[in-house]
């Protein structure tokens, strides 16, 4: 549902109902630890549903070839091990994670820039949704942008928190899904490819700090 409410007034309604849900738990919400929380909690809210009110960012690419250098056709190129937070659409508790992003460059030559790579798997992720879904999303997210790559698989592999604080309360089950694109769909070879890639990724225990 599209939201005309300015920023501010969003707060202000979201705040009046966490105050309302604090009384209805036993709580005293005009305690002093509580009397920010209901505030806090809508822009944490707001903040993790940012993508239901915003549009997707741009997706630069680069042309390979260009500059006389020539690249190997059907390069396959693996954003790996980036970081992800988002809602459960049932309980509205996050699931954390990682998201492995790989794509074969298209007849066109064409390569994404890599922060936005990072920052559409930021954008999708901030919404309510499962993770089959995000995954596959941002899978079409690529396909369908200017990249227009041979192929993309999106693997995500999570914690989620309905899961590990209520319920089962399992700590270490997680859930990986992989959503295949264009040639990762039909060649299992290629898919292979990327799995290997992540373990060498895995593998070479590179970390900066
Ligand atoms: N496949 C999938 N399931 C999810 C995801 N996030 C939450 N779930 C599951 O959604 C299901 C909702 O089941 P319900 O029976 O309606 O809810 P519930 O009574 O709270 O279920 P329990 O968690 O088993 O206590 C649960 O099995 C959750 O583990 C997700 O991203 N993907
Ligand atoms: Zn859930």
């Amino acid at each position: 549902m599209e939201t005309s409410l300015s920023k501010e007034k969003l707060e202000e309604e979201i705040a009046k109902r966490v105050r309302e849900i604090l009384e209805l738990l036993g709580e005293n919400p005009d305690r002093e630890g509580l009397v920010e929380t209901p505030n806090r909690v809508a822009r944490a809210f707001l903040e993790m549903t940012s993508a239901l009110r915003t549009h997707q960012p741009e997706i630069k690419v680069f042309k390979l070839g260009e500059d006389g250098v020539t690249y190997e056709e059907d390069q396959i190129v693996l954003a790996s091990d980036i970081q992800f937070s988002s809602l459960c659409e049932h309980h509205l508790l996050p699931f954390v994670g990682k998201i492995h992003v790989a794509y074969v460059v298209g007849e066109e030559g064409k390569v994404a820039g890599f922060s936005k790579i990072i920052r559409i798997v930021n954008y999708y992720a901030s919404k309510p949704q499962i993770q089959e879904r995000l995954v596959s999303e941002i899978a079409d997210a690529l396909m369908q942008s200017d990249l227009h790559p041979k192929g993309v698989i999106v693997i995500g592999d999570a914690v989620h928190m309905c899961s590990y604080v209520r319920g089962v309360k399992d700590k270490e089950a997680k859930l990986l899904s992989i959503a295949s694109r264009g040639v990762f769909k039909t060649n299992r070879a290629l898919r292979n490819h990327v799995f290997r890639m992540l373990e060498v990724s895995n593998r070479r225990g590179f970390r900066l700090g």
